[in-house]
């Protein structure tokens, strides 16, 4: 699991470090982590010439870091050069960078005649600003990084954004101006919160962090509500479980899905399919005669007859023929307190449903940001629109978890989980080519489909059933399906973009993703015993050790 720090904290702990360490040490072992993915990312020689890196320095130690990094590039062997976006570069860097080779020129703002050429590359080392950042980009900055992120774009140049991308840095991921957008950053110490809370986790691209040695206790305990938590692999893997001899199709846990109507089947089938594909013991399914029809083609063993589960989705593709059998799902869910899915139409049964039994404790509210922000304002009775949801995203699923006692995904390319406990999880964003109609559906199956498993498991005597940690880790299932399906690896070295899927191929790819996860957690397992093994190597016998 990651744990996003506000950048002040992480700030705290780095000038504490750096008081003790000798000059630099801190800021050219940052270095070397940038020229490292520097090096990962340009991946040898493209197309006709040699590669080609810049270095984008502005006047703090965030310039200094890119200055280093640019005289290690150089000493490897690599053709660098350096723009000097500041009057005052970090002194000792900046000789650094000369005396290693490096091409170094200021360049004057503003940029009356655009990029200058100069600039084309391959690679870009956004070392402008960091935490240091206070408020919104000024001018003349703030236009000259406009300009510079829409030749990057034009150009292909990829960017790798030192500490944060520039521009960015508020501890609640809010954008208060022009930021340069990173295919990946590069941080130091510990992941900052903008890098995982839309909208600035949008500008970050793939996020790696440099240890920098830093006194893990130098945070100190920090305030749980102010940590961001991103799921790992490993934290997903360790969620399954793989059927073994005790196993039936009732243990491993049954969802019922309440999606699709005459009018919109395709639903019902995405939906249906995503729960399929998670691998619970079965999916039944309460919709419209022709859903069913559909469904039942592809998968004969959807049950659609009502009966027990322990889990429900009830959501997209509903039309006023099925609403009401919907609702009374939804209603049947809630009196049995099984985990429930609102997803898309259903999440207009939030005010009817509040009535009835108080909080809707083991609901999960699946809206992206428009949906959100109609549910807010129907909520609060205030306006909302969209566009507030989409720039202050935490804010808006905080707001929903309080007034309505759910747990809220709001969906985005950066998705936020927001727990009834206050846990905020941050989901990495996957390729574009998921963002296409039909997927919010086969997510929500997904989820279904999970916490029906995990409702399994605890009534087994298992573990008790976490829903926001379940919800978190059924988005990353999703997100890796839709690269998966894609073919896509945008954070790669050959930085595959893949092409185009639908919402359907995406739901066929999630069985290959659970296999994957399935070796994840046996590999976690084994990594987790060898460190116990070793840790209780020298320990002084326990008492029954010393009885044998
Ligand atoms: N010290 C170390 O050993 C280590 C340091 N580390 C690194 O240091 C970074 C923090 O460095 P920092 O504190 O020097 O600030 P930084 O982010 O470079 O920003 C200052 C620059 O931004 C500018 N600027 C500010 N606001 C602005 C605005 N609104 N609009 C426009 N400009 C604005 C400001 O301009 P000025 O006020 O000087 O004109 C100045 O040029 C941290 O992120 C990490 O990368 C790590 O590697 C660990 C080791
Ligand atoms: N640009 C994007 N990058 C990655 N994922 C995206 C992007 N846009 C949307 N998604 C994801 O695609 C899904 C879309 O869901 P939703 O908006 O409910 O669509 P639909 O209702 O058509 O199924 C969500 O899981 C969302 O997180
Ligand atoms: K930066």
């Amino acid at each position: 699991m990651i744990h996003a720090l506000p950048p002040q904290t992480v700030r705290e702990a780095e000038r504490r470090a750096v008081a003790r360490a000798p000059r630099d040490a801190l800021m050219l072992r940052a270095a070397r982590g940038v020229a490292d993915a520097v090096e990962r990312l340009a991946g040898g020689r493209v197309g006709e010439g040699p590669v080609g890196v810049v270095a984008l320095a502005g006047g703090g130690d965030n310039g200094g870091d890119a200055l280093y990094a640019a005289a290690m590039l150089a000493r490897d062997g690599l053709e660098v050069r350096a723009a000097l976006l500041s009057d005052h570069p970090h002194a000792r860097a900046l000789a650094e960078a000369q005396a290693a080779g490096v091409d170094v020129r200021r360049l004057p703002l503003p940029l009356d005649e655009g990029v200058p050429g100069w600039l084309t590359a391959d690679l870009w080392v956004d070392g402008l600003t960091g935490t240091g950042l206070r408020g919104p980009l000024r001018e003349p900055l703030a236009a000259a990084v406009r300009e510079l992120g829409r030749a990057a774009r034009l150009a292909g140049t990829r960017i790798v954004a030192v500490d944060v991308p520039s521009g960015s840095g508020a501890e609640d991921g809010t954008v208060p101006g022009a930021v340069l957008p990173a295919d990946h950053t590069v941080t130091m110490g510990a992941v900052k919160t903008p890098l995982l809370l839309p909208p600035a986790a949008q500008y970050a691209g793939s996020v790696e962090t440099v240890d920098l040695g830093l006194d893990a206790g130098a945070y100190g305990e920090g305030a749980p509500s102010a940590e961001v938590l991103r799921p790992e692999a490993s934290d997903v893997s360790l969620m399954l479980r793989v059927p073994g001899p005790f196993d039936h199709k009732y243990t491993r846990g049954v969802v019922t899905v309440a999606a699709g109507s005459d009018t919109y089947p395709g639903a019902g089938v995405l939906a249906v399919m995503g729960a399929l594909g998670a691998g619970p013991g079965m999916v039944r399914l309460e919709s419209s005669g022709r859903t069913s029809r559909i469904v039942l083609d592809r998968h004969p063993g959807v049950v659609t007859a009502s009966g027990r589960s322990q889990a429900a989705v009830v959501g997209s593709g509903l039309d006023s023929e099925i609403e009401h059998r919907a609702l009374s799902v939804a209603r049947r869910a809630l009196g049995r307190g099984i985990p429930l899915v609102l997803d898309a139409g259903a999440l207009g049964f939030v005010s009817a449903l509040r009535t009835d039994p108080g909080p809707l404790a083991g609901v999960v509210l699946t809206p992206h940001a428009g949906e959100a922000a109609t549910l807010l304002a129907e909520l609060e009775d205030r306006p909302v629109e969209r566009d507030d949801v989409e720039a202050r995203p935490l804010a808006g699923a905080r707001r929903l978890t309080e007034l309505t006692g759910a747990t809220v995904v709001l969906k985005g390319s950066v998705t936020l989980v927001v727990g009834t406990d206050g846990r905020v999880f941050s989901l990495e964003g996957t390729t574009g080519w998921a963002g296409v109609a039909g997927s919010g559906d086969v997510l929500a199956g997904v989820m279904g489909s999970l916490l029906a498993q995990r409702r399994a498991e605890e009534e087994r005597g298992g573990d008790p059933l976490d829903v926001a940690l379940t919800a978190a880790c059924a988005v990353w299932i999703h997100a890796e399906a839709a690269r998966l399906a894609a073919g896509a690896d945008p954070a790669g070295p050959a930085q595959a973009l893949g092409a185009p899927i639908q919402a359907d191929e995406l739901a066929s790819a999630v069985p290959a993703v659970i296999g994957g996860l399935v070796r994840v957690a046996q590999e976690e397992r084994r990594t987790r015993r060898r460190r116990t093994w070793a840790q209780t190597r020298d320990e002084a016998p326990s008492a029954p050790a010393a009885r044998l």
